[in-house]
C-alpha cells in the first residue's frame, strides 16, 4: 500500500510500503493513485513527494503478480496521473529505483537522490521492456545513446552517473526524504510546463540510423537468442520516430509481445531460483534458517595454481585475511606475481582499494594453524588430496573448516582423512574463481549443518551463489555434464562433426558448443580423471575398445590426448588454432579424416544426423540426470539444478536452466524421445528415463514449483 501524511503544512508525502522493496503490487498502485488525488485534492498542499519505507524508493513492478491476473490500476494511467499534476511533485530516491520504480521517479518532475542510491531499467533480465513510459521518456531526457545503453544492458547506475546523465537532479549525502521536502517547498507553485519529460522532443543526433544499427549489432552478439534487447531497441526507436502517445502505443504493443514469451517466464523463474537457493536444505534435515553460521576471519588456500590464486583473490576482495600456501618456492613467487596482477586489474575495474595487505604468502603449510577456514586446491589427485588433509587435520586449530576444492571427488573419502569430519565441505569453485559466481558448497554424509552454513557464508560475502548439494561422483554440474558430453562423443562415432554440434548447441543458446569448451579447458583435464577411474584402457584383452563396464564407451577424447592435442593450449583439439594459446576455433580437416579412420576401424557408417537429434541426446540425457539428481536427494530442488547450469555451464539463462527447459517442452516428451533413442542406443544407461521424471510426466507434467512435493525425501544418510 502507499500511506499519506502531511509535512511542514504544505508538502503531501506519499510513501510505499510494501517490504522488502517497496514493489509496485496492486496495493501499491491503488495507495499511489488514491493518495495523489487526496493531495491533489487538499487546498493547503502545494507540493508532493513519494518517496519509499526503510529506504528504498521502490523495486519496480511487482514480479509475483506477473503470472496471475491483473488486479488494480495498471501503471501507465498512474504514472500519467502524477506528470499531469497540477502541483509539483518530488521523488526522494533513496536505495533503489528500479524498472517501474524508475519509470515512477521520472513520471515526478523533480528527482532528488541519495549519493548511496542505485537506478536502472533490470527489465531486460526478466525478458522485458521498461513498460511504464520508460523507454519513451528516458531518452527524451538523456538522449537516445544513453537510454539505449541503459535499457538494452539493464545496468544499475550510482546516483553521481544518474545526475551526470541528467536523470536526476540534485544528489544529497544527507537524508534524502528530507532535501526532497524542502525542495518541494521551494519549487510550490512554480510552473511546470518545462518538467513533464512526456512533452520534451527526442533528441535526434545526425548519425541516428549508425546508432541503432550498432545497438542492434550489439545486442545480437550478446544475447544469444534472448528477444527482450532487441526489442527493447525498438521501443526506443519509436521515441525518435514517433509523437509521445504513438510512441506510448508502440511500447504497450512490444511489451505485450515480451510480457506473454517463454523467456519472459524463464527468466523470471530465473529470478526466482537464483534468491530461492539461498534457503537451502540438506537431505538430513539440515536448513538454513536453523543453521548457525560459525565465524571466518581468517582464511587459507592450499595450492596456488589457477584456481587457488583465484580462490586467494576472491577471499581478500572480500574482506578475509588470507593465508595463500604453495610448498615450491619458484611456484610460489610465481604465483605471488600472478595474484598481485587480478588484484590490481580488480581494483582498477571496480575502483576498490587494493587488498595485497590482506594475503599472506608461506611456503608452510604450518602457516594454516590459526586459520577458520582452509581451502584445499591441490591437483585433482584423490592420494594428494588424502594426503593434504591428514597435515590439516593435525595442524589446524580445533573446530577449523577443512574444505575441499575438488570438482568431483568423494568428500566423505576426504572427511574421513581428518579427526572431525563434520568439519568437512566441499566448496566446488568454477575457473576463473575470481570472476565466476558460481559455488557448489558440497556437504558428505557426515558434515555437519553449522559447516555447511558456514561454507554457504563464506561464499556469499565473495559474491557468489552459493548452491548446497549433495556428495556424489561429479556433484551436480559434473555429473549431469557427463551425460552431455558423452552423448557429443557419441554423435561424432555415428556421423557427426565437432563444428556441427557446437553449432546447433549454440543456436540454442549456448555461448560456446560442447567441444569448443573442452577445447578451451583442455582435454586433458577430463583424460586424467578417465586414467585414474581406471577407463582409458578397456578392462581386458578382447574387451571392445568401445565398451566400458558392460556400457557403451567413446575413446575419441583419450586418442586426441594420445596425440598431444589438448585443445587451445596446445593449438590443436577438436579444432585447430593459429598457434598453441590461440582462441579461434577453425574446423581442422585433419581431424575430420581422423573420424573417419576411426568409423572405419570400429565399423562404424557415418549417417546424417540432423539438428533435432543432436539437441534432444545431448541436452535430455543431461536432464534426465538430472532428475536422477533429485530423486537421490543430492539436489533439494530443480531451482539448485538451474542456477548451477546457468551460472556455471553457460546455459542460456533465457530459456530457465535445464530442468526448467524441461518443464516447458513437456516431461511426457522428454521420455518419449529418451524412449525412442533407448530403442536405438541400448547400450547406453544415460538414455533410460529416471524413476522420478517418468513419475511426473505420468501425473500430468505438474508446474515445477509443484516438483518437491513430489520428489521423495531420501532417507537420512547420517
Ligand atoms: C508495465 C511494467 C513495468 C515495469 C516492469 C518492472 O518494473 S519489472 C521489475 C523491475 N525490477 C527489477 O527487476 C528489480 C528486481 N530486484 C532486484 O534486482 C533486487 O532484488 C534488488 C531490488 C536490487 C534488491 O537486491 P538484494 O540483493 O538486496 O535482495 P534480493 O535480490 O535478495 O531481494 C530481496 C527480496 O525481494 C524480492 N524482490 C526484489 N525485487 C522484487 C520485485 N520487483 N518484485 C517482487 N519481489 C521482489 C526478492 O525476490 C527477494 O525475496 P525472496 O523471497 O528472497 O525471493
Amino acid at each position: 500500500m502507499a500511506f499519506y501524511s502531511r509535512v511542514s503544512g504544505s508538502v503531501g508525502m506519499i510513501t510505499l510500503q510494501n517490504p522488502p522493496v517497496n514493489a509496485l503490487s496492486a496495493a501499491v498502485r491503488q495507495g499511489i493513485v488514491d493518495t495523489m488525488h487526496r493531495a491533489l485534492s487538499e487546498p493547503e498542499v502545494k507540493s508532493v513527494v513519494i518517496c519509499g519505507q526503510n529506504g528504498k524508493f521502490c523495486g519496480g513492478a511487482d514480479i509475483r503478480e506477473f503470472g496471475a491476473t491483473m488486479a488494480g490500476p495498471p501503471l501507465v494511467p498512474m504514472v500519467h496521473l502524477i506528470e499531469a499534476a497540477s502541483k509539483p511533485v518530488v521523488a526522494a530516491i533513496e536505495g533503489i529505483a528500479l524498472g517501474g520504480g524508475l519509470e515512477l521517479a521520472l513520471s515526478c518532475h523533480y528527482r532528488i537522490a541519495h549519493s548511496k542510491a542505485r537506478l536502472g531499467f533490470p527489465e531486460v533480465a526478466l525478458g522485458l521492456l521498461p513498460g511504464a513510459g520508460g523507454t519513451q521518456r528516458l531518452p527524451r531526457l538523456v538522449g537516445v545513446p544513453a537510454a539505449l545503453d541503459l535499457i538494452t544492458t539493464g545496468r544499475h547506475v550510482t546516483a553521481a552517473e544518474a545526475r551526470q546523465l541528467g536523470i536526476v537532479d540534485e544528489v544529497t549525502e544527507l537524508n534524502a526524504v528530507d532535501a526532497a521536502v524542502k525542495f518541494a517547498q521551494s519549487v510550490a507553485g512554480k510552473s511546470l510546463d518545462a518538467r513533464r519529460i512526456s512533452t520534451y522532443p527526442c533528441p535526434r543526433p545526425p548519425d541516428l540510423d549508425a546508432i541503432f544499427e550498432r545497438a542492434m549489432q550489439q545486442v545480437r552478439r550478446s544475447s544469444r537468442g534472448a528477444i527482450a534487447p532487441g526489442t527493447c531497441v525498438q521501443a526506443v526507436h519509436a521515441a525518435v520516430t514517433l509523437p509521445y502517445a504513438k510512441g506510448m502505443e508502440r511500447e504497450r504493443e512490444l511489451f505485450s509481445v515480451l510480457f506473454n514469451s517463454g523467456q519472459a517466464r524463464a527468466l523470471q523463474y530465473y529470478f526466482f531460483a537464483q534468491r530461492a537457493v539461498s534457503r537451502w536444505s540438506t537431505a538430513n534435515g539440515a536448513r538454513w534458517d536453523t543453521s548457525k553460521p560459525r565465524p571466518v576471519r581468517k582464511a587459507a588456500v592450499i595450492g596456488l595454481g589457477t584456481m587457488g590464486r583465484g580462490i586467494t583473490v576472491s577471499l581478500a576482495q572480500a574482506g578475509f585475511t588470507v593465508v595463500a600456501v604453495e610448498t615450491q618456492e619458484k611456484q610460489l613467487s610465481e604465483a605471488k606475481q600472478g595474484v598481485s596482477g587480478m588484484l590490481e586489474r580488480g581494483a582498477k575495474r571496480r575502483g576498490v582499494p587494493l587488498a595485497h595487505d590482506k594475503i599472506k604468502y608461506s611456503c608452510s603449510v604450518q602457516a594454516v594453524a590459526d586459520a577458520d577456514l582452509v581451502i584445499e586446491a591441490v591437483f585433482e589427485d584423490m592420494a594428494l588430496k588424502k594426503t593434504v588433509f591428514q597435515q590439516l587435520s593435525a595442524i589446524c586449530k580445533p573446530g577449523a573448516l577443512l574444505c575441499t576444492n575438488t570438482s568431483g571427488l568423494d568428500i566423505d573419502e576426504l572427511a574421513s582423512q581428518t579427526q572431525s569430519p563434520e568439519l568437512v565441505v566441499g566448496m566446488h569453485f568454477f575457473a576463473p574463481a575470481h570472476v565466476m559466481q558460481l559455488l557448489e558448497v558440497v556437504y558428505g554424509p557426515r558434515s555437519s549443518p553449522e559447516a555447511v552454513a558456514t561454507a554457504m557464508q563464506v561464499g556469499k560475502k565473495m559474491g557468489k551463489v552459493s548452491v548446497a548439494v549433495g556428495n556424489c561422483r561429479g556433484f551436480v554440474g559434473n555429473r549431469m555434464l557427463k551425460q552431455y558430453l558423452e552423448q557429443a562423443f557419441f554423435l561424432l562415432e555415428e556421423g557427426a562433426t565437432p563444428e556441427q554440434v557446437d553449432q546447433v548447441l549454440e543456436e540454442f543458446g549456448f555461448a560456446m558448443g560442447v567441444f569448443k569448451v573442452s577445447d578451451l579447458s583442455g582435454l586433458d583435464v577430463g583424460w586424467k580423471v578417465r586414467k585414474a577411474d581406471g577407463l582409458v584402457s578397456p578392462a581386458s584383452t578382447g574387451t571392445s575398445a568401445r565398451i566400458r563396464g558392460g556400457s557403451r564407451y567413446s575413446p575419441l577424447g583419450d586418442l586426441l590426448c594420445e596425440r598431444g592435442r589438448f585443445g587451445q593450449k596446445t593449438g590443436k583439439g577438436w579444432y585447430q588454432y593459429d598457434k598453441p594459446g590461440g582462441r579461434v576455433a577453425k574446423v581442422d580437416p585433419w581431424l575430420h579424416g581422423f573420424l573417419e579412420d576411426y568409423r572405419a576401424q570400429h565399423g562404424l557408417v557415418a549417417r546424417r544426423i540432423d539438428h533435432q537429434e543432436v539437441l534432444e541426446r545431448c541436452l535430455y540425457t543431461l536432464i534426465n540426470e538430472g532428475f536422477q539428481i533429485l530423486q537421490d536427494g543430492i539436489a533439494a530442488g530443480p531451482e539448485d539444478i538451474d542456477v548451477i547450469y546457468v551460472l556455471g555451464y553457460g546455459w542460456p539463462r533465457h530459456r530457465g536452466g535445464p530442468m526448467f527447459y524441461a518443464s516447458q517442452v513437456g516431461l511426457d516428451k522428454v521420455v518419449e524421445r529418451l524412449e525412442h533413442y533407448q530403442q536405438i542406443h541400448p547400450d547406453v544407461p544415460g538414455l533410460q528415463p529416471s524413476r522420478l521424471l517418468r513419475k511426473l510426466a505420468a501425473i500430468n507434467n505438474p508446474a515445477i514449483h509443484k516438483w518437491r512435493e513430489v520428489i521423495q525425501k531420501p532417507r537420512s544418510q547420517l
